[in-house]
């Protein structure tokens, strides 16, 4: 199965589920925000900003123009930062096709409305649950680009969706799973940048193995928590877009979530980081709308609560800790 893929966002992560998606055999235009990053796609083949070095397929080109981005596309990716897409989407969806399906590469949570992203397309293009899906698990976009192997789940409430979806992503270094779970994988997804930035932290502080598996650990049950509690499958959390990406994220050096949270670590302040980094590091902002929604659905999340007091300079990194571990004790399964 081969079509036309319209890809918005030619960061990091839009740009390497672009060679994804041409491995596949599709044809994929990236729109850019920025024309001379689209022009410098077409000219060079290759997104130096985001991954030097990496030779684009003949079968991606670029366009600063939404109408021609989505001129004929199928399917309309969407990789731009979570608290962005509201806007972004207000302006595209008049162009976008009636029958494409939008697909969120996104992991996040939107800070007011706490909308996930697929409710945020919902809202905005009108658009029902048969044409709305998710991609995610443990994708590091630097390794997908090299085309190191990884697997991923695309999930559409409408299993054939899914598995039209699936077919169009398999390409030889990506092996897809369908599921009907959209719930789990967002919530999965926006979950694991907000454990991944204490992970990041509990390493900037010097501490080893012990300290990120039980932070993976409680992180995921408190993930869980929150998820089922929104009616996702618990079992969704187990795979790829839950534990899978957990794992990568808060394992990872190349995780732009854990790296904020090793600067945390070591002392530097918000701002100072935020100077630094480039690219989006969506549990920054998502650590609040999930703190937020789990509060609004009556569920315990700890480590959401810290890194948002952490994030907001209210607690230091040291202290996080030291609260953490006194909090009072309990059932592992409550
Ligand atoms: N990089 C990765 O390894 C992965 C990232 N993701 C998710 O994909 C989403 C996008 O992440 P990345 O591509 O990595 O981020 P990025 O920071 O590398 O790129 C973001 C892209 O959005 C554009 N952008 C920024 N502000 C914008 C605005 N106001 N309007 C329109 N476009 C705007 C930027 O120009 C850039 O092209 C995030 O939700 C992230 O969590 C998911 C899986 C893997
Ligand atoms: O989602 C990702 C890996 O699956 C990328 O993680 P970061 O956004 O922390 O880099």
């Amino acid at each position: 199965m081969t079509g036309k893929v319209a890809v918005f966002g030619a960061g990091s992560w839009g740009t390497a589920f672009s060679i994804v998606l041409a491995d596949a055999g599709n044809d994929v235009t990236i729109w850019a925000r920025r024309e001379e990053v689209a022009d410098r796609i077409n000219e060079r083949h290759e997104n130096a900003d985001y991954h030097p070095g990496v030779q684009l397929p003949p079968a991606i080109s670029a366009t600063h123009d939404v109408e021609k981005a989505v001129h004929d596309a199928d399917v309309v990716v969407l990789a731009t930062p979570s608290q962005t897409l509201r806007d972004n989407l207000v302006e595209w969806a008049p162009f976008v096709p009636d029958r494409a399906v939008l697909v969120s590469l996104m992991k996040g949570v939107e800070l007011g409305t706490l909308a996930r992203m697929s409710e945020v397309i919902a809202e905005v293009t009108g658009a029902g649950p048969d044409r709305i899906a998710v991609v995610s698990g443990p994708n590091l976009s630097p390794e997908i680009a090299r085309r190191e192997p990884a697997a991923g789940v695309v999930a559409c409430t409408d299993e054939g969706v899914a598995q039209m979806l699936q077919g169009r992503v398999h390409s030889p270094a990506f092996r897809p799973y369908t599921s009907t779970d959209v719930i789990g994988c967002e919530i999965g997804g926006a979950y694991k940048n907000v454990v991944g930035i204490a992970a990041g932290m509990a390493a900037g502080l010097g501490f080893g193995d012990n300290t990120r598996a039980s932070v993976i650990t409680r992180g995921l049950a408190e993930t869980a928590r929150l998820a089922t509690k929104l009616g996702a499958n618990p079992l969704t959390l187990m795979g790829l877009a839950g534990l899978g990406d957990l794992v990568a994220t808060c394992s990872s050096p190349l995780s732009r979530n854990r790296t904020f949270g090793e600067k945390l670590g070591r002392g530097m302040s918000v701002d100072e980081i935020v100077a630094q980094t480039r690219q989006v590091a969506e549990g920054v902002k998502s650590c609040h709308s999930l703190r937020e929604l789990a509060a609004r659905n009556d569920v315990d999340v700890p480590l959401a609560q810290y890194v948002d007091d952490l994030v907001a300079g209210r607690i230091s990194a040291d202290q996080m800790m030291d609260e953490m571990l006194g909090r009072p004790t309990k059932a592992e399964t409550d």
